[in-house]
């Protein structure tokens, strides 16, 4: 047994799973967000542990108050990098003893209801009418790091995809692995290739420039009417970062990523789950010039041929070109996964 009492090697804490639904009304043209945020802090906190003085704390409470606060009076709300780059920078301009500021946010999707429009096949997106398309969230993964100081804050932004849940028929095959004594997988030059994409695409670190004004920080009634009526993108990001591709751009970057996974997922002629997810990183890193580095985790959701040769049919054919009916396999899955990163 040893005496060493231990010591307090790190330290974040903060709210989890704030969820909100925020409305932009432009008249009777609405916009709709739904997010899962995450703000986790990090700074001059130790004491609340090691000496339970909560001094130091910002409640928990008071940082999803400030969640809300922000999903009101923020301009970039419809955002998910910049409502997060914002909500971390926030903080840390607040609290001066907090440093660092890990903030996740999580879309839910919404798509406008299609509804009859003027002409007879017509359809017309509803202003105020949404239905869940997909089960796949947007993430957005947020690190702003104010331990250089207020004047010297770097973001790290890691946005992805996750539950994208997708199927191909055919265009899928394996084989030419190991085969020995513990093989019993039948090599397959036909196959379905099912997965859940859980995608990750790092931006190259940002200068967070123009914090919080001194004027106004430490003044809440300044603070609000700052953030309300004079917040602009220069004071989040300086103008070079604020360019196409950078994280302030990431509904495009996400939009592009998303839609070259399913195309690389579509098109390509798969030899294994792990030659079509390094395509997917190659092209997600050929197209978002600020992306640095793509991660793919792709669980291989196994569909399995039934055997129907007790009835007298031939249900797989010549390395599974003639399966027509599968029993899904909930579990166990493949798990592949990769990063892919510039040189
Ligand atoms: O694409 C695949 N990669 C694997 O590593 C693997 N292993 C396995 O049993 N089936 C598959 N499929």
């Amino acid at each position: 047994m040893s005496n060493d009492p231990g010591f307090l090697e790190r330290a974040r804490y903060g709210k989890d799973k704030v969820r909100v639904l925020r409305v932009v009304r432009e008249g009777a043209w609405h916009q709709i967000v739904e997010y899962n945020v995450c703000a986790l802090v990090e700074g001059e906190i130790d004491v609340s542990y090691t000496e339970a003085d909560n001094s130091v704390v910002v409640a928990t409470d008071s940082i999803k108050n400030i969640t809300y606060f922000l999903a009101k009076t923020s301009p970039h709300i419809l955002h998910p990098e910049r409502f997060a780059l914002h909500l971390g920078t926030f903080l840390l301009a607040r609290y001066a003893h907090l440093r660092k500021a890990f903030i996740t946010v999580e879309q839910l999707r919404w798509a406008r209801v299609a509804v009859p429009g003027s002409g007879a096949t017509e359809t017309t997106e509803h202003p105020h009418s949404f239905w869940r398309d997909g089960d796949d969230k947007r993430i957005t993964n947020v690190e702003v790091d104010a331990t250089k100081g207020l004047g010297n804050i770097v973001a790290k932004v890691t946005s992805g995809i996750s539950d994208l849940l997708v199927l191909k028929s055919t265009g899928s095959a394996f084989h030419g692995f190991v085969t020995d004594e513990y093989t019993t997988l039948v090599p397959a030059t036909d196959r379905v290739f099912s997965t859940a994409v859980d995608a990750r695409w790092e931006f190259s670190p940002i200068p967070v420039l123009n914090p919080l004004p001194a004027s106004v920080v430490g003044d809440k009634q300044a603070l609000a009417t700052f953030v309300k009526e004079t917040l602009s993108r220069e004071f989040v990001l300086g103008a070079q970062e604020s360019g196409a591709g950078t994280p302030w751009d990431g509904v495009n970057i996400a939009a592009l990523a998303r839609k070259a996974t399913l195309e690389v997922f579509a098109t390509d002629d798969s030899a294994s789950v792990q030659a079509t997810l390094y395509k997917m990183g190659q092209r997600v890193l050929a197209e978002a010039p600020h992306v640095q580095r793509v991660s793919y985790g792709l669980p291989n959701k196994h569909y399995v041929p039934v055997d129907l040769r007790w009835a007298g049919l031939d249900n797989v054919g010549d390395g599974g070109a003639g399966a027509e009916v599968f029993m899904p396999l909930a579990a166990p899955s493949g798990l592949i996964s990769a990063t892919i990163a510039r040189r």
